[in-house]
């Protein structure tokens, strides 16, 4: 019974220590140095900041969003804080021909690619689905379509530079919760194709990092305008330290990020992990490894 009560506690041990292990404890800014980078949803909000966080840090930058306008200040801005080299790409995601393009583009602009920061999201109404399948699908174009069709883009250059892909989720891509039903399932879809897409990298010894960012409530002028009077008595965090978070995850290559740290606990789920290894271990490897190749 001693040994078992051990056993269980050194197990819970390990889980715990796999999901609170922070991205901060070996991250230095100069990891950024010179890296080129693609920002999507960069005219505002979080992108934004990551963008002048990335110029900070002396990255070459292509950012991506609708609003030309504001996507020219951003630039103009990363250039001010030190960015190694500062472009911008117009267009909306809802064309995936545009997405594929953007890639290619910035892959030429910079000269090849080390990470793929992938943020935007369609602009968000809270109401009950009212049946409306055509708005689903331009959502499910923009939120999860145009992410895929990028990220299949940007592989043969990440394979090259042995480089990072971050997609910035939500909590609400993996809990539920009413009146957004459309970027919910959204967000899902990204968590079961980029978590599995993670373990096709690591069964094929593709050397490019995959990091799943789930985001709480962030203080963004669009995400609190649209919650206001639905939800209440929640603080949101702050999207500068959002966006800091985001990066480093990216830097250290961790497969999942939680921000702000107190979500951690809400995506726990050892049993799903547990079950997740006994099902892998139900694959033949050497064959389909032998069969098969990483595109
Ligand atoms: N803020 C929050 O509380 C939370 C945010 N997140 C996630 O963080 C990320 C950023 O969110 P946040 O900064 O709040 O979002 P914002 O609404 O502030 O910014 C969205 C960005 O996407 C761009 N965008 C909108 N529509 C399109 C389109 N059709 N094609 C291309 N770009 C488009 C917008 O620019 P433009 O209009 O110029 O095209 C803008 O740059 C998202 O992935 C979101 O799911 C997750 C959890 C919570
Ligand atoms: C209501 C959720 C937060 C629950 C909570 O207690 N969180 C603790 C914490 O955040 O510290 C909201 C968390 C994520 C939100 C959604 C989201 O992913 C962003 C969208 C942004 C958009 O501009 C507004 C609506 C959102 C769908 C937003 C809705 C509320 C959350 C689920």
């Amino acid at each position: 019974m001693a040994l078992l009560k051990k056993c269980f506690l050194s197990a819970l041990g390990l889980l715990l220590a796999y999901y609170f292990y922070p991205a901060t404890d070996s991250f230095r800014p100069e990891m950024l140095q010179g890296k080129r980078v693609i920002v999507t949803g960069a005219s505002t909000g979080i992108g934004e900041q990551i963008a002048y966080h990335l110029a900070r840090m002396g990255a070459h930058l292509v950012v991506t969003a609708r609003t030309e306008a504001k996507l020219k200040k951003v630039i103009s801005e990363c250039l001010k804080l030190g960015a190694a080299s500062a472009h911008f790409i117009p267009g909306t995601m809802e064309d995936l021909v545009f997405a594929e393009q953007v890639v290619t583009k910035a892959g030429k602009l910079m000269g090849g690619l080390d990470m793929l920061i992938l943020n935007h999201i369609a602009p968000v109404n809270l109401r009950f689905f009212n049946g409306d399948v055509a708005s689903i699908r331009k959502v499910m174009d923009i939120n999860f379509f145009s992410y895929i069709t990028m990220t299949s883009a940007a592989l043969p250059m990440l394979k090259v530079t042995n480089g990072s892909i971050v997609v910035v989720s939500s909590i609400a891509g993996k809990l539920i919760t009413p009146l957004i039903a459309d970027y919910s399932a959204a967000k899902f879809a990204l968590d079961g194709f980029y978590s599995s897409l993670q373990k096709e990298l690591q069964l094929m010894n593709v050397n490019i990092s995959i990091t799943l960012c789930i985001l709480g409530f962030i203080n963004t002028d669009s995400a609190v305008k649209s919650l206001s009077g639905i939800v209440e008595n929640i603080t949101p965090s702050p999207k500068e330290e959002c966006a800091v978070e985001i990066i480093k995850g990216g830097a250290l290559r961790q497969k999942v990020i939680a921000y702000p740290s107190s979500i951690y606990i809400s995506m726990w789920n050892p049993i799903r992990t547990i079950q997740e290894y006994f099902i892998l271990l139900t694959y033949n490897i050497d064959n389909i490894t032998r069969n098969q190749q990483f595109s």
